[in-house]
């Protein structure tokens, strides 16, 4: 289910308008999202993805689209941003906030070196961003992690239990070291990379997005592109060198990287563990296991030692 909030035309119409453009000639509803609704739109001026935000207030979407706004200028591929009559990256349709970017071509890739070294050199050149926008603050990361471990620490049966503690205690040095920051998407799985012809032709759902250590959203690309395989696998060699092609990571990085691995397996552990507990509540959210994660964890840190 991926349209939550079913549109009219004679709703997008005058809203469209409000947005610079004067003729919708097609819409259609996409069903691969899993939080929000979109909507393909063909107008007279191109084809656009029309967004209804589902999960969350105007005021937490609007630093993301002016972050989108900023990368897509700087000639990253990034959907660029649509901006409404009076300059506003965020509207409201159907009483949910609304945005509109552009549509590209393409489709969840194939996994292979090809497909990863090109995903890492774009992840490299992400952190290489220097933007003058807010920055937003890291959401996922160690108060985050540790107040979802509390949580979870009073539900989870014992054996859960110790593993989260003996994650949380391997994984909390990195916290202690000033690694390297800048933009980071957060979110990179394969579903959120569209490929057109083998080629990158855009990165989409930017909504983890912060400023964040870079070797953070680096290991979180690489659990969820190559899963539990070792940092010397050729396809996690392949997005380390496309990455590196664009920026060198540190030493301190490079030593840091399988512990990161570690720590971002715990924390999408952590997040479909709450998201599996809100579908409870409703059948139209889709859940992706925690086990997937904990089992990722548990194969890297046998992996590691
Ligand atoms: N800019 C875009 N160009 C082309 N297709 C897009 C674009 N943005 C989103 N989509 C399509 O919409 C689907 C859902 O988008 P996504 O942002 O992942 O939604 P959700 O956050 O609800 O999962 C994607 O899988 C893709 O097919
Ligand atoms: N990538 C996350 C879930 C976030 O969902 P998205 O549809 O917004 O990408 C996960 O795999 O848990």
């Amino acid at each position: 289910m991926s349209v939550f909030t079913p549109l009219t035309p004679a709703q997008i119409q005058p809203w469209l308008k409000a947005q610079g453009i004067t003729e919708l000639i097609n819409m259609r509803g996409i069903a691969a999202g899993t939080v929000n609704t979109n909507y393909w739109l063909t107008t007279n001026v191109g084809e656009w993805i029309l967004t209804l935000v589902e999960d969350r207030p105007a005021a937490a979407v609007t630093p993301v689209m002016e972050l989108m706004a900023a990368l897509a200028d700087a000639g990253l591929k990034v959907p660029g941003v649509q901006r409404s009559l009076n300059g506003d990256v965020v509207t409201e349709l159907a009483n949910k906030p609304a945005t509109l970017v552009t549509a590209l071509p393409g489709r969840q890739p194939d996994i292979d070196q090809d497909s990863c070294a090109q995903m890492g050199a774009f992840l490299g050149q992400l952190h290489q961003q220097c933007l003058d926008i807010a920055p937003i603050p890291m959401n996922f990361g160690p108060a985050w992690q540790a107040d979802r471990m509390a949580h979870w620490r009073q539900r989870l049966p014992s054996e859960k239990t110790q593993h989260l503690d003996i994650s949380w205690a391997r994984i909390q040095p990195l916290w202690q070291q000033e690694l390297p920051m800048a933009w980071t998407h957060g979110d990179l799985f394969p579903d959120n990379a569209l490929y057109a012809d083998g080629q990158l032709s855009t990165v989409i759902d930017w909504y983890f997005a912060s400023w964040a250590p870079c070797l953070w959203d680096l290991a979180v690309a690489v659990n969820a592109w190559c899963g539990a395989r070792a940092e010397h696998d050729p396809l996690v060699v392949a997005v380390l060198s496309g990455y590196g092609q664009q920026r060198a990571l540190t030493a301190a990085e490079q030593a840091a990287f399988p512990r990161m691995r570690e720590a971002a397996a715990l924390r999408f552990w952590l997040s479909r563990l709450d998201a599996a507990a809100l579908a409870q509540q409703s059948s139209e959210i889709t859940v992706k296991s925690p086990d997937e994660q904990e089992n990722m964890l548990l194969d890297l840190q046998h992996l590691h030692g």
